[in-house]
């Protein structure tokens, strides 16, 4: 099987590190990465350190989907903001017949593929001139929601930091014989899969944490315990995830759990720092879009305010423009 990984960074890194250890009989595999990344792959290889171990995993590298050539899957895994950039090449290496794993946080272009006319059309804040739902069709998609976390120290360096689960789901919800084939050789790359017949529900369950904790740490620089221990921005967040909920319940991703017990899921991350708070400490663009402003976007088209969530996008927006973070 030829799969191939788009970014390199600290998820495509660690998925790389992994099947690169795990599937080398099964999988030929190949990363399209760029700059440091790229170099540092080509000189050194990949390195992951998960449980205190370091491993080394060489791997075919290139910027060039022409030359890694047309694929049976494609892994992408690189930041919403980066989609319109890169959407052409997965084009070009899924081809005709390839599949895409879209491991990726927030709404994804495909999310209301089937929906009725008022969701159909693409989201501005996730796919702005619909190229992308034209590249990449929701027939060639498979969906994930990763729960796992991992940073990178180093071009190509990748540290895990906790988990090990995918929850895959195609958007027509079809358990096809092909995707229980994939989740059973992920499993052997180590991963824990689950497989979902509504995966939008699990992404919008996801969503509904990151959708705050995310954007309140960029803005204020605060771990998810010191954000939690705040008795304001808790009840704040919860407010935002009340919107949230209830746009939920209007697009058939129902949230049953009380805002308190899912602070109780991410209080178990303790003194955690989000991918997007690493990503303003690091200067790089905020995933702000995909996490907030397609909450206020689908909010807008069925008719529901989003004073909260409105706020909370309006702040970390202009702080994202002010420090020269915003995609
Ligand atoms: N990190 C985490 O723990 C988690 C992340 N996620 C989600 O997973 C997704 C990926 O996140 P994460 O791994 O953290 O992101 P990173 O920023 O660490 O990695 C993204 C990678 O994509 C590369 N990239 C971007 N554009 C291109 C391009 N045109 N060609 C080649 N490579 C490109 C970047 O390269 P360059 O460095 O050159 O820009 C970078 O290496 C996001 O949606 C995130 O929200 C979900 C769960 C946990
Ligand atoms: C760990 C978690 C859930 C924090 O919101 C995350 O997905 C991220 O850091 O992007």
């Amino acid at each position: 099987m030829r799969m191939a990984i788009i970014g390199a960074g600290a998820i495509g890194g660690w998925l790389t590190a992994l099947l690169g250890q795990h599937l080398a009989e099964q999988v030929q595999l190949s990363v399209l990465a760029r700059g440091d990344t790229l170099q540092a792959i080509k000189q050194h290889g990949l390195q992951l350190t998960q449980a205190g171990q370091v491993h080394r995993v060489r791997v075919r590298a290139s910027e060039s989907p022409a030359e890694l050539g047309e694929q049976d899957l494609v892994i992408l895994a690189v930041k919403a903001q980066s989609l319109p950039d890169v959407a052409p090449a997965v084009a070009e290496l899924i081809g005709q017949h390839g599949k895409v794993l879209v491991a990726m946080n927030g709404v994804p272009w495909w999310f209301f593929h089937g929906a009725g006319a008022v969701l159909a059309a693409p989201l501005q804040t996730v796919d702005p001139s619909g190229r992308i739902s034209q590249l990449i069709p929701a027939e060639r998609v498979i969906g994930s929601v990763i729960h796992a976390s991992c940073r990178t120290t180093a071009p190509a360096q990748i540290e895990h930091v906790m988990g090990q689960s995918l929850i895959l789901g195609l958007p027509d919800g079809q358990i096809t014989p092909q995707l229980q084939q994939l989740a059973a050789l992920l499993e052997q790359a180590g991963l824990k899969i689950s497989l979902s017949e509504q995966i939008q529900r699990d992404i919008w369950y996801k969503l509904w944490g990151n959708m705050t904790m995310n954007p309140i740490s960029a803005l204020t620089a605060a771990s998810c315990d010191q954000i939690l221990d705040d008795v304001l921005v808790r009840d704040f967040s919860a407010r935002v995830m009340e919107e949230a909920r209830l746009i939920g319940a209007a697009i058939d991703c129902q949230i049953e759990q009380s805002t308190e017990d899912r602070f109780a899921v991410t209080a178990k991350l303790g003194a955690f720092k989000t991918s997007m708070l690493q990503d303003a400490e690091a200067g790089r663009s905020l995933e702000l879009d995909a996490l907030v402003g397609s909450v206020r976007e689908i909010g807008q088209r069925l008719g529901i305010a989003t004073p909260w969530t409105d706020a909370l996008y309006g702040l970390t927006r202009l702080m994202a423009s002010n420090r020269g973070l915003l995609a």
